[in-house]
């Protein structure tokens, strides 16, 4: 099935996302492969088997959050250049989120861009990070602080890769699937309280909606003047604690469970969700083996840390929560003292 991404914008960007078994790729341009080791074990072969181009380079980096920097970028650039790519050569992004926003990354800034396009091999880059634009890596300050929007030219989504995938990641998926049920559909989020995750037909099911889910905001505000933010649910609070425990204690989706529970938390506290709700959300996190605590060691740090959240601009912080299962809303300017009272619940003398 093809879920369409037509964006509203000046540039008249259109590509299709494909989820199904990966097709034949015919290319007339030097491609490069951007992947890591793990991918590469167990994947290469059958992505080097679909594809049909001049000439093949595969680049391979570090595998890990931890190496999503811009010196990893900088090194997959200077191997372009020692293999003389051009700026009508193609990449790759063979892997999982870390990969695909370091590769499409480097596609914009490669001789003022190149194309890219989009191999997903975790649940959650087939469910969210390989559709949409936003590339980039972190540094000492904060989370994909450094980036750019630079859409693919296609996304294709073969979940059989997912066969090989370690349940921890897994489950990191599952924690942006439910991200997107809890904002948008509350009809979704029922079925995922239900479904056996492992089950073929349900695994392309979470995956067919949360791509459609995410393809529509994207195509309605590429560059997150509004909506889009909605998909950063959890984030505020999550990119917060990648930081702080250095990005190699919580996978992405593990902080973004948490940082669910948290601006549930908070919006309980508003009166824009009930906490039978909130433990609902909560309880289908821990189903899914998803991290739903986190001990907060400095309650004023972590609140400091909000304010280099690229969402939160002229000094107002903007969380973005639930209003009601499979609804949001946008909220800046929470009082301070209310935001704190919620961290506190987390904190380390609780
Ligand atoms: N650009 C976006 O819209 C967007 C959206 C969500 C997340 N992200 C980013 O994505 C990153 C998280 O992505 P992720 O969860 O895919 O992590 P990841 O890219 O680190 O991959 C997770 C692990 O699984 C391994 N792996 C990948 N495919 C595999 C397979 N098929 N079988 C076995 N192992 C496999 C990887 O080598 C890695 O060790 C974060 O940096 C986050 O900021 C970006
Ligand atoms: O696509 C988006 O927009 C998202 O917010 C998707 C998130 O799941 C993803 O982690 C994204 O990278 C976070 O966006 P950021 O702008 O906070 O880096
Ligand atoms: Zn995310």
């Amino acid at each position: 099935m093809i879920v369409p991404i037509k964006l509203e914008n000046t540039q008249d960007i259109s590509y299709d996302i494909l989820i199904d078994k990966l097709p034949k790729l015919t290319f007339d341009t030097k491609v490069g492969i951007v992947t890591n080791p793990t991918v590469s074990a167990l994947h290469l072969e059958t992505l080097l088997s679909k594809i049909d181009a001049p000439k093949v380079h595969v680049i391979t980096v570090p595998d890990g959050e931890e190496y999503k920097t811009l010196e990893t970028v900088e090194n997959i650039l200077n191997e372009l250049f020692e293999h003389k790519f051009d700026r009508k050569s193609l990449l790759i992004a063979f892997g999982g989120g870390v990969i695909g926003d370091m590769t499409g990354f480097t596609a914009s800034l490669y001789q003022r861009g190149i194309d890219f396009i989009q191999v997903p091999t975790t649940l959650l880059s087939q469910v969210d990070a390989s559709v949409g634009g936003k590339t980039g890596v972190n540094n000492k300050y904060g989370k994909n602080l450094i980036g750019a929007f630079y859409q693919p030219k296609a996304v294709y989504i073969n979940p059989e890769f997912l066969e090989t995938l370690p349940p921890r990641e897994f489950a990191a998926g599952v924690a942006e699937i439910v991200k997107m049920a809890v904002m948008f559909d509350a009809e979704f989020f029922n079925f995922l309280g239900n479904a056996d995750f492992h089950d073929e037909a349900v695994l392309k099911e979470m995956i067919r909606r949360s791509v459609e889910l995410k393809a529509w905001v994207v195509n309605q505000d590429e560059k997150e003047a509004g909506i889009r933010a909605v998909l950063n649910y959890g984030h505020t609070f999550g990119h917060v604690i990648e930081n702080e425990t250095n990005y190699n204690t919580y996978l992405h989706g593990e902080a973004v469970a948490i940082g669910m529970v948290m601006a549930n938390a908070l919006a309980v506290e508003l009166g824009l969700f009930e906490q039978e709700e909130a433990d609902r959300v909560k309880r289908l996190l821990e189903s899914a083996s998803l991290p739903v605590s986190y001990e907060i060691k400095n309650v004023d740090a972590f609140y400091d840390h909000f304010f280099l959240d690229k969402k939160s601009a002229k000094g107002s912080i903007k969380f973005i929560l639930p209003e009601g299962m499979g609804n949001h809303k946008i909220v800046n300017d929470i009082d301070e003292m209310i935001v704190k009272k919620v961290l506190k619940h987390f904190g380390a003398d609780q």
